[in-house]
């Protein structure tokens, strides 16, 4: 047929290779990261080929490292569709992660790709490849992309082989998650009636979270859309960051020096110097402080109940970061804010919850943290960690549950055992400090909202945050980001890789309560809440009810 319009004309689609197996490599799109971390992935992905080829397949890389830019990650969404057009759709594909990526560089690829989908990412703390792993697998489930997920210090070991040998020859991979159970009947007890209660509460009075700009560093699985949050309650305020800047400009140089007085008041330690691109600065800390004020006077303009910054896009060349900020609002102990006409202090003796990096299921949890742990009378202080790595410690596996940045003061057991360093310039070029410090020891609530077969479930789960010998902690922090707040957490009946196998989301939430049988108890009020709100609850690990 003859036409007059111009009708696309499709390359033809590659065809699959037999034992070909295509490798991609997802990346940051800051380009500062993707140069530091090349020569991790590159060792990583040399071990990768080496087990592949020993099964007896032949490593393809999808895309090329490009020289001039000194490294070979995708390094935005539109790289990612042009590398998945070379690729067979039914080929075999394994997404390698050594560090911390942005699952939108490679979704649009993956989405559409019909061949097996293998996720694997380093056993080790150094840069955030297994937090990378958990977001893309997070945002794959999500998605409703069927795909398998591995991890190994190196593909030596018998375990990640015979797993990869399994993936090879069946295109999938399962793992032992027989540490998950649906959430039985709870008894009627006082916590269930306390959730119940703070249930109706939600969806009948409402709550607003703030987010300023939604969608951080493309972890689509932290976006949850409307027809899923409104249900609980829940509504969202969607801000601009530009906002937060013009607001930040109105705060007086006055209005921040009071919160760093008061934070040196309280023994908080500041280790500063004068270089701007690698020293945490006193101008820095006073911009951090305008942004926690600037936070707190938008937040009560549209009378939020939580509030998200995304930070690392646009902002981060902005402003310093924004974790200090952040770390102080989950905190009900802070320097006090006033209203612009000084006539009122905002949100007085309270945490205003900030879910970092917009992530909303955060947000949700927190929220949700805030209200049973305010009623029952606990510190409502909660954080989200990134789960980055761990080891053996004295015969128990101990996570090194550590944030890109802060967390509130109580968590530290206060301010005088809470410090601030300059984030690393590779991904705050502006600097800016952290809330940094050691989790103190005690029983912890951990949780996550996510988001599988289009529903919303939550993980919850105990655990106890444990103290190791300081050279112990040394050596974990410097294993990873020595500037980062670190936890040492112990999760009850959940080991190494069911949590890996399980877990749907690069973050996790935690709570302090006094002892353990107040922690079973919170526990309790907070699967009685997220059930009666509608989302499907899971127990992982040993919980008792
Ligand atoms: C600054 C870094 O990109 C971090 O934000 C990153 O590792 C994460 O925290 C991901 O959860």
């Amino acid at each position: 047929m003859s036409s007059t319009y111009t009708f696309p004309v499709l390359a033809e689609q590659a065809r699959a290779e037999d034992g070909v197996v295509h490798t991609v490599a997802s990346g940051d799109l800051r380009l500062s990261a993707n140069q530091t971390c090349w020569p991790v992935q590159e060792a990583f992905e040399a071990d990768l080929e080496r087990a592949v080829t020993a099964l007896g397949r032949r490593v393809h890389r999808a895309h090329p490292v490009d020289a001039e830019q000194g490294h070979g990650f995708i390094a935005s969404q539109r790289q990612g569709i042009e590398v998945f057009k070379t690729i067979p759709p039914d080929a075999p594909v394994i997404l390698a992660e050594a560090v911390w990526q942005y699952s939108h560089h490679v979704l649009a690829g993956l989405r559409t790709h019909r061949g097996p989908i293998l996720v694997v990412a380093n056993w080790s703390g150094r840069f955030p490849g297994l937090v990378g792993l958990l977001g893309l697998t997070a945002s794959l489930t999500k998605a409703g992309v069927a795909h398998s997920i591995l991890w190994s210090e190196d593909f030596t070991d018998d375990w990640a082989r015979a797993g990869l040998r399994t993936w090879l020859e069946t295109g999938t991979l399962t793992h032992d998650q027989s540490h998950v159970r649906d959430l039985p009947a709870l008894p009627e007890t006082e916590e269930v009636a306390l959730g119940r209660a703070l249930a109706a509460q939600l969806q009948r009075e409402k709550a607003i979270i703030g987010v300023f700009d939604e969608g951080c560093m493309g972890m689509y699985n932290a976006i949850i859309d409307d027809e899923l949050l409104n249900p609980l309650g829940i509504y969202k305020e969607r801000l601009s960051q530009s906002a937060l800047v013009a607001e930040m400009n109105r705060v007086s140089e006055a209005e921040a020096q009071a919160v760093r007085d008061w934070l040196d008041a309280a023994g908080m330690t500041f280790h500063t110097g004068t270089d701007e691109a690698t020293e945490l600065t006193d101008a820095q800390l006073l911009s951090q402080f305008r942004m926690y004020v600037a936070a707190l006077r938008i937040a009560d303009d549209f009378g939020l109940d939580a509030v998200g910054i995304q930070y690392q896009q646009g902002l981060k060349d902005t402003v310093p970061a924004s974790d200090l900020a952040e770390g102080l609002l989950n905190n009900a102990e802070r320097p006090p804010v006033r209203s612009r006409d000084g006539a009122r202090e905002l949100y007085a003796g309270q945490p205003l919850p900030h879910f970092n990096e917009v992530d909303e299921g955060v947000a949700v949890d927190s929220l949700v943290t805030n209200r049973i742990w305010t009623a029952m009378g606990f510190d409502p202080a909660t954080t989200l960690h990134d789960i980055r790595w761990g080891e053996e410690y004295d015969g128990r596996f101990v996570w090194v549950m550590e944030i890109s940045g802060s967390v509130p003061a109580s968590h530290h057991g206060g301010y005088d055992r809470s410090w601030s360093m300059r984030q690393p310039s590779m991904y705050f070029p502006l600097g800016g400090g952290t809330l940094s410090g050691v989790s103190k020891p005690g029983e912890i609530v951990w949780s996550r909202v996510f988001i599988m077969d289009g529903v919303l479930h939550v993980d919850l789960g105990r655990g106890t945050a444990v103290e190791l010998p300081e050279e112990e902690t040394r050596r974990r922090l410097d294993a990873t980001t020595p500037e980062w707040p670190i936890m040492h957490a112990v999760l009850h009946g959940v080991d190494r890789d069911q949590l890996m196998a399980r877990h749907k989301a690069n973050h996790l939430n935690v709570a302090y309560t006094p002892d353990a049988d107040t922690a079973d108890k919170a526990l309790h009020a907070k699967a009685a809440m997220f059930a009666s709100l509608g989302v499907v609850v899971h127990l992982c690990g040993d919980v008792r009810i």
